[in-house]
């Protein structure tokens, strides 16, 4: 399966004159290779220019100068590398030479895979001068992965962790898997799913986790596990597990100590508490922060640290579930211990297709937010549909919370700087799974490498990394670059078109999260379909202003004032914060209802169209992956379809408005999509084993 080699794959320079010109560019490799992970990076290097540019005796220019600026080659050249902390790097041009310089051997790794991607994506060496570290520290893959290898609510296959062979065999693809990890930066992994239970914490499975650490670490991956609340209950055999208990307090240091003598750099948790049924600090009578910090006093002698979720929603409804993180966790803020990060989605609900920034961002200046994205497409097609995240991500980070004024991004609370936090982190629900390419779609892995460049540099724009990504992956022709990213950067709005448009959301099928379900009455409205988009022969939307659930009150009076009216804000967020009525006239001139049309007519139309662009590169790439993208868009368009069609049905039983012309009128009536309950997916990734 060619997509193994993910976007490493160092094929031959096909530019006789540019190979030429790299060749008479980059002569012997000089370095000092004495620990793991500098070992790699020179095997690395190796390897790539190998591939690139064929073996060492056909190149011909000066030595290729790498290292730690306390090597003598390196020493000698007087760069400043003051600015570079411990994972920067520093490539450069000193005369002749080419350089790739770092504070440590892990900077060294980071700075062989960027010098490598200057020649995968074809770019010039004459000036090379590129100097970077990253803006977050913690860069992390959160793995929603069962210790009985089914993963929740992604389709790539089982869980790459076979828990079953550990710790006796360690299979040779774990380290494929930490080196395309730390090509794009990501130096953490959380190997258990949010919902596990408390399993891994048994002695028998620290043993298979230390054996993970140890493949990881000369990569610079550190490991991470979820604590689940209960576990002084489960696997300890006390009554109880509240935070204040003197006996549980003791039971958590002692196994995090255990934990430390297995895994030395182990790297702390994240925890899912007081959420969709799993236990937490309320269950006695105590808050999150007490139940964050009785795991973080344990962590702190020895350096790790709790992303404690804020992805709070249970059993007890109080309030549009869109306020309830906010209102938990701002009534805490100050009360955390500083090795504690709450770990926050990007939207406020789950997810979705499309979300305005949480509220919570910015709202908590004394506790950093560790920002939770998803990688996986659990409302996004999951693995069948091509939708590349990074424009998506990118309207987050970039969305302005005000905290401290104009320019207070959630880029900015993330990596500190807007109120000074030193911990910082970001994660990624990860897509990967035993499927022989890692992420199913041949496109997948487009988010996988964009999830570690933005997380390393939350600067870079979507369309930059489509760019390095395409050329990585698929090669360097022109016509391929150019449609191929086109692709890729359309394809958000494009699934927000066919399925969830102007604000909707919440309206998937239940369970398997992958197909419509407008219709859906769940018994509680945090999880109905018809809660969220309130559709009647009145109109469609939620109220979320003052004069409805007012969630929209939680984000500062700049944001408010620009999405307080329906003339004021951005259509994409129209239907989350207003309730409208079907003739509500749009800033197009057309009706509501009209547009809603149209708008998921283009969303499929789209998709056609991508289709088309796809067949245009037949031969132009491989066979193997053009056969399984082309196939997947055929299912994609039949999908978007559905989408529309059964979104069109049921909203027009209320709407009782005609389709306007260019909309293709669904083809059955709404009962033909609620029959069709799995729509092709056999059970649902979100089942627990
Ligand atoms: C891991 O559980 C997931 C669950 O499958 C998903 O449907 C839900 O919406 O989000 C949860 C969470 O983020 O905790």
């Amino acid at each position: 399966e060619d997509g193994y080699r993910l976007w490493l794959r160092y094929e031959p320079i096909a530019d006789a004159s540019l190979a030429k010109s790299y060749r008479s560019s980059i002569g012997p490799i000089e370095a000092v290779a004495t620990s793991d992970t500098a070992k790699i990076a020179l095997a690395e290097l190796e390897r790539g220019l190998e591939g690139l540019l064929g073996g060492e005796l056909k190149r011909t220019g000066a030595t290729l100068l790498v290292g730690t600026g306390d090597a003598k080659h390196i020493a000698k050249l007087k760069l400043d590398l003051s600015g570079l902390g411990e994972e920067g790097y520093l490539l450069t041009r000193h005369k002749k030479n080419l350089v790739i310089a770092a504070n440590t051997d892990q900077g060294v790794l980071y700075g062989v895979f960027a010098f490598l991607r200057q020649l995968q994506t074809q770019r010039p060496l004459e000036n090379l001068h590129v100097e970077t570290s990253p803006k977050v520290d913690h860069r992390l893959l959160n793995h929603w992965d069962n210790l009985t290898r089914t993963v929740e609510r992604s389709m790539a296959g089982a869980s790459i962790f076979n828990w079953f062979d550990l710790p006796y065999y360690v299979e040779p693809y774990y380290h494929d898997y930490a080196r395309a990890c730390a090509s794009v930066g990501i130096n953490g992994t959380v190997l258990t799913n949010v919902n596990s239970n408390a399993t891994v914490l048994r002695p028998q499975f620290l043993e298979k986790v230390a054996a993970l650490a140890d493949t990881f670490r000369p990569y610079g991956i550190q490991v991470y596990l979820t604590a689940r609340f209960s576990a002084p209950v489960e696997i300890g055999g006390l009554e109880t597990a509240d935070p204040l208990d003197p006996a549980v307090i003791e039971w958590w240091t002692d196994k995090i100590n255990e934990i430390y003598t297995y895994v030395p750099d182990f790297g702390g948790f994240v925890v899912k508490a007081n959420s969709e049924g799993q236990p937490g600090p309320q269950s006695y009578g105590r808050d999150h922060a007490e139940g964050a910090n009785l795991l973080a006093r344990a962590l702190a002698p020895h350096g790790g640290f709790v992303m404690w979720r804020a992805f709070v929603y249970d059993f007890e409804i109080k309030e549009d579930r869109h306020k309830q993180a906010y209102t938990e966790f701002t009534q805490l803020d100050g009360q955390f211990e500083p090795n504690v990060s709450i770990q926050t989605k990007n939207g406020a609900i789950d997810f979705m297709p499309r979300e305005p920034f949480h509220p919570l961002f910015g709202a908590t200046p004394e506790t950093p937010h560790t920002l939770e994205l998803q990688i996986t497409q659990e409302y996004m097609g999951g693995d069948i549909h091509l939708v590349y995240l990074a424009p998506m991500w990118e309207e987050t980070l970039e969305a302005d919370t005000f905290a401290r004024g104009a320019g207070s991004t959630v880029a900015k609370v993330v990596d500190g700087s807007v109120f000074g936090h030193e911990l910082t982190a970001i994660a990624g629900v990860a897509n990967i799974g035993n499927e022989r390419n890692w992420t199913g779609h041949p496109m997948g892995a487009s988010n996988w490498y964009a999830f570690g460049r933005l997380a390393w540099d939350h600067q870079l724009s979507s369309q930059e990394i489509a760019d390095e990504w395409t050329r990585m992956t698929f090669g360097n022709a022109p016509d391929v670059v150019a449609t191929i990213e086109e692709m890729l950067l359309e394809s958000h709005q494009t699934v927000v078109d066919y399925s969830m448009p102007l604000g909707l959301h919440h309206i998937m099928y239940p369970g398997h999260h992958y197909g419509p379900g407008p219709w859906h009455d769940q018994g509680r409205p945090d999880w109905t379909s018809t809660y969220y988009h309130n559709a009647s022969e009145d109109g469609i939307g939620f109220d979320r202003t003052a004069t409805g659930s007012d969630a929209l009150g939680q984000y500062a009076p700049e944001v408010v004032e620009k999405w307080g009216t329906p003339e004021s804000i951005e259509d994409k967020y129209l239907l989350w914060f207003h309730h409208l009525d079907w003739d509500y006239e749009m800033k197009s001139g057309k009706t509501l209802w009209n547009e809603l049309c149209l708008t998921y007519q283009s969303g499929v139309d789209r998709v056609a169209e991508m289709g088309q662009q796809w067949d245009s590169l037949q031969g132009s790439i491989d066979a193997q992956r053009h056969a399984r993208v082309a196939a997947l868009l055929k299912r994609q368009l039949e999908d978007a379809k559905f989408y529309k069609d059964a979104c069109l049905a049921y909203f027009h039983t209320f709407s009782q408005r005609p389709y306007p012309a260019g909309v293709n009128a669904p083809e059955y009536p709404l009962e033909h999509y609620k029959n069709f309950e799995l729509y092709h997916v056999p059970g649902h990734p979100g089942e627990q084993w």
